[in-house]
């Protein structure tokens, strides 16, 4: 696989144009078919030595092509296969047709397919084709399938998940293990279609490179290929006012825990210096539970202003346990001049009144970074969250470019999105990282980064991409506290 293509994120549309591009390049699109199914046989084989069957299920395209290439491979290697066909073989078309016909197993009709222990499937019912939800005939067998707990291996996509949005059309397969080829799709990532994927292996056919970066977008899997020249700069040795000045706004003294969450988190993740700025009520609570990380009150807004005079004071974040209202406004609208992590109830004091919010970030350049999960897109997204035609990326992109911010929207697969339209998708969160006072330690590790100066993108992959990192090291036991003492070092 090209270093080029590593993480690059091609949506099936993109594929499709890079298929007509490669054709027109003079490349035989035949020959790339072959070495897809090839490319499946031999993952069949090498995964699944001990089958006593391959159960080849073919669609009515170029997916169906590639299993016909590979259930004839299989049976070269003395493998034992049956093939199904959904719709009528002789429809087939183009490439498709020609590998049913370089192929000399019978073929039946999917409907006749019945699952037996010892199986392993090949589903190559529909991949970057699917448009629309399953038909009924593969529906049945999907769910035959699904509820025999027999293997399945997917060509390209599972039957049923869009390549797009990574959403279930209907039914869908879920895959131990699916071959795609080039390079990974978006619905590969995206949730459900990333849990029914399984191990996700991308081939190198043999289209060029070049061919596939100039059809694809900004569109890339969060690794540290994308934020890591930024974090270089992160040297431990620096003077800790390079190392920036993060302060985190608390709550009152009854919800103090989230915060003191996300300044041990900052501090852990590198900030030179950590205050937790306190409400009058909260000060003896927060003392007594600080010891690196520094405390001050700030009352009101007008103490905020005079603090702020305070130039080497460059990160903030507001919002964990600070409470919904007005104090949560105000203080946001005079802190968006510098870095700032808006997140939780700094976000939800929003949902009226976002436009002023907007406008305020737009003309303020300042770096600002929301991290809404699941319903708090929805509180200050609406319209956005409520348009079934987009995906998570693409509620991310428009998200981000509504409200002048970077957008981590947050989830098992966290897209991270700019207002230019940049996007990653990320993948090394394992799911026990969905505990509570999980996204304070985020909160408190992208404002450290922002503290050390790192553009709001980088700050914001980079961040999420080390949450992950920490749940790994922490373990399945993970709490917000050890999630803090496990968070890695960054470079
Ligand atoms: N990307 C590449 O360069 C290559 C792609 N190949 C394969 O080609 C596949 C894409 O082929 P196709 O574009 O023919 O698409 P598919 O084989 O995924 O789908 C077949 C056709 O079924 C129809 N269809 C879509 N949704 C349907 C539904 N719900 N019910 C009934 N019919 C439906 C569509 O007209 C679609 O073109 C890829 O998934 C991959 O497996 C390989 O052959 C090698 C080269
Ligand atoms: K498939």
């Amino acid at each position: 696989m090209s270093d080029a293509l590593q993480d690059i994120l091609v949506t099936p549309a993109e594929m499709a144009a890079i298929d007509q591009d490669a054709a027109r390049s003079g490349i035989d699109s035949f020959s790339l078919m072959r070495s897809a199914g090839m490319a499946v046989s031999a993952a069949a084989l090498r995964l699944f030595p001990a089958a006593r069957r391959f159960a080849v299920l073919c669609g009515p395209g170029n997916n169906g092509g590639d299993g016909y290439v590979a259930a004839a491979a299989l049976a070269r290697c003395g493998a034992n296969v049956v093939v199904f066909a959904l719709g009528d073989p002789a429809m087939l078309k183009g490439d498709a047709a020609h590998a049913r016909n370089a192929c000399t197993l019978e073929t039946g009709a999917i409907a006749a397919y019945e699952p037996q222990s010892g199986d392993v499937v090949v589903d190559a019912l529909f991949g970057a084709g699917l448009s629309r939800d399953l038909p009924d005939e593969a529906r049945t067998i999907v769910e035959r399938v699904n509820e025999s707990g027999l293997p399945v291996l997917a060509v390209d996509l599972p039957s049923g998940i869009d390549g797009h949005s990574g959403e279930v059309r209907g039914a869908s397969f879920i895959a131990a293990h699916t071959v795609t080829f080039m390079a990974a799709k978006p619905g590969h990532l995206l949730m459900p279609g990333r849990a029914r994927t399984g191990t996700l292996e991308v081939f190198d056919i043999g289209i060029p490179a070049r061919l596939v970066t100039a059809r694809s977008g900004d569109l890339r899997v969060n690794t540290p290929a994308i934020w890591k020249r930024h974090a270089a700069c992160l040297d431990p040795g620096t003077h800790k006012y390079k190392r920036g000045h993060l302060a985190v706004l608390s709550g009152g003294q009854m919800s103090t825990g989230a915060t003191r969450l996300s300044a041990a988190a900052g501090l852990r993740a590198g900030a030179g210096l950590v205050t937790l700025a306190s409400p009058a009520d909260a000060l003896g609570v927060n003392a007594s539970h600080l010891t690196a990380v520094m405390l001050k009150e700030i009352r009101n807004a007008a103490d905020l202003a005079d603090w702020l005079k305070d130039k080497r004071l460059n990160a903030f974040v507001l919002g964990p346990g600070f409470g919904v209202g007005k104090k949560a406004r105000d203080f946001t609208l005079m802190l968006c001049d510098r870095a700032l992590v808006l997140d939780a109830d700094g976000m939800t004091s929003f949902q009226q009144g976002r436009k002023e919010l907007f406008e305020v970030i737009a003309a303020s350049g300042g770096e600002v970074v929301l991290t809404p999960h699941e319903g708090e897109f929805a509180r200050l997204f609406s319209e956005i969250a409520a348009d079934g035609a987009l995906s998570k990326i693409e509620k991310a992109q428009a998200a981000a470019k509504l409200s002048h911010a970077v957008i981590v929207y947050k989830g098992p697969d966290t897209v991270i999105a700019a207002p230019s339209g940049r996007a990653v998708v990320n993948a090394n969160a394992p799911p026990w990282l969905a505990t509570a006072g999980s996204g304070d330690v985020l909160a408190g590790i992208i404002g450290a980064h922002l503290a050390q100066g790192m553009p709001a993108f980088e700050a914001a992959a980079a961040a999420v991409w080390r949450h992950g990192e920490t749940a790994i090291r922490a373990g399945r036991t993970a709490t917000a506290e050890t999630l803090v003492e496990n968070i890695p070092p960054l470079a």
